[in-house]
């Protein structure tokens, strides 16, 4: 999915207030990068908390937009929010999601997530305790930035269904992967048991790639864009999304979850899951909340 892209720099002392700004006129994320270093350094890169404030006297904020967004709407709206900072200094661009998660992607060694499940990268070897006989392994491409388990939300859900497996509700169900990208959580379902994955996003790239990454490593996931997808309930859903997404698609998440089946959310930033809880305990029990560094997962239990 394509984005609207806003770059403005920004010194230490007004930080908040264009980070406020920007969110009060619709950012879905907000990040912070030091103006001194390279953006390939993944220490240069921070996404704030509530309350949290960076150490750097100068860097650029990156603000991202829907993609139908108007720059000039935008820019109005800033200044009237705050007039008192400059922000004909604001820079816009059309970016694509694989640019601003590359952001994100640092050294894609092999990873564990749980007690079984491995990512590991195809250019490397497999680790021994990969090897073991109980070892769940999906090998992906190295190039992949979303999707590469990198990332903390991916890592909470890739928990999430090695847990599962582990308490033995996950083996020969069906899983729907809600937001698939690259297809990782079908994927080390499959590997972890799960007799069937589906898999459904919107951008024709991940599917694409969702069921390329299946056949590399011997599986098979079906895909479907929304407006494709069959309408039927699931006992295990995962949607790695983000949290405006999940706010609107939770209608329809609720109806793709059998009654006692589980679901686990992610891609929510923390500070926004009060509301997203509020919204599906209308469907769900048994909702948790677990945090891996500012990136929250929501879980639950279909009534
Ligand atoms: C954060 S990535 C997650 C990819 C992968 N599931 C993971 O956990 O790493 C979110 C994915 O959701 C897709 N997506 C975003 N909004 C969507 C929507 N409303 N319906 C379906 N897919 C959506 C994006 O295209 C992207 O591939």
């Amino acid at each position: 999915m394509p984005y609207l892209q806003l770059a403005i720099p920004c010194t230490e002392d007004r930080q908040p207030r264009v980070e406020r700004a920007l969110e009060d006129v619709g950012a879905l994320a907000v990040t912070l990068q030091d103006a001194h270093l390279d953006a390939a350094d993944e220490q240069a890169i921070f996404e704030p908390g509530v309350g949290e404030i960076p150490l750097w006297r100068e860097m650029t904020l990156t603000a991202l937009f829907d993609a139908d967004s108007d720059a000039l709407w935008l820019l109005a709206a800033l200044e009237a929010f705050d007039p008192g900072i400059d922000w004909t200094q604001a820079r816009f661009e059309k970016v694509e999601d694989q640019d601003w998660e590359r952001a994100w992607l640092d050294q894609f060694q092999p990873m564990r997530f749980g007690a079984r499940t491995w990512i590991v990268p195809w250019n490397h070897e497999l680790p021994d305790a990969a090897q073991a006989g109980d070892a769940a392994v999906v090998r992906l491409d190295p190039g992949l930035a979303f999707g590469s388990g990198t990332h903390p939300t991916t890592a909470l859900c890739l928990a999430w269904l090695d847990g599962l497996a582990a308490r033995g509700e996950l083996q020969g169900r069906e899983l729907l992967d809600f937001g698939c990208g690259s297809g990782i959580l079908a994927l080390a379902a499959l590997k972890l048991g799960a007799a069937r994955a589906v898999g459904v996003d919107n951008d024709p790239q991940a599917l694409i790639a969702t069921a390329d990454n299946a056949q590399r490593n011997g599986m098979v996931i079906d895909v479907f864009l929304p407006q494709d997808e069959p309408v039927r309930a699931y006992p295990v859903v995962v949607a790695n999304i983000l949290a405006v997404a999940l706010d609107a698609l939770a209608e329809t998440l609720a109806a793709r979850t059998e009654a006692g089946g589980r679901i686990a959310m992610s891609g929510i930033l923390a500070g926004q899951e009060g509301e997203l809880l509020e919204r599906y305990a209308a469907w769900f029990d048994e909702l948790r909340v677990a945090r891996q560094d500012d990136w929250i997962r929501i879980e639950g239990r279909r009534r």
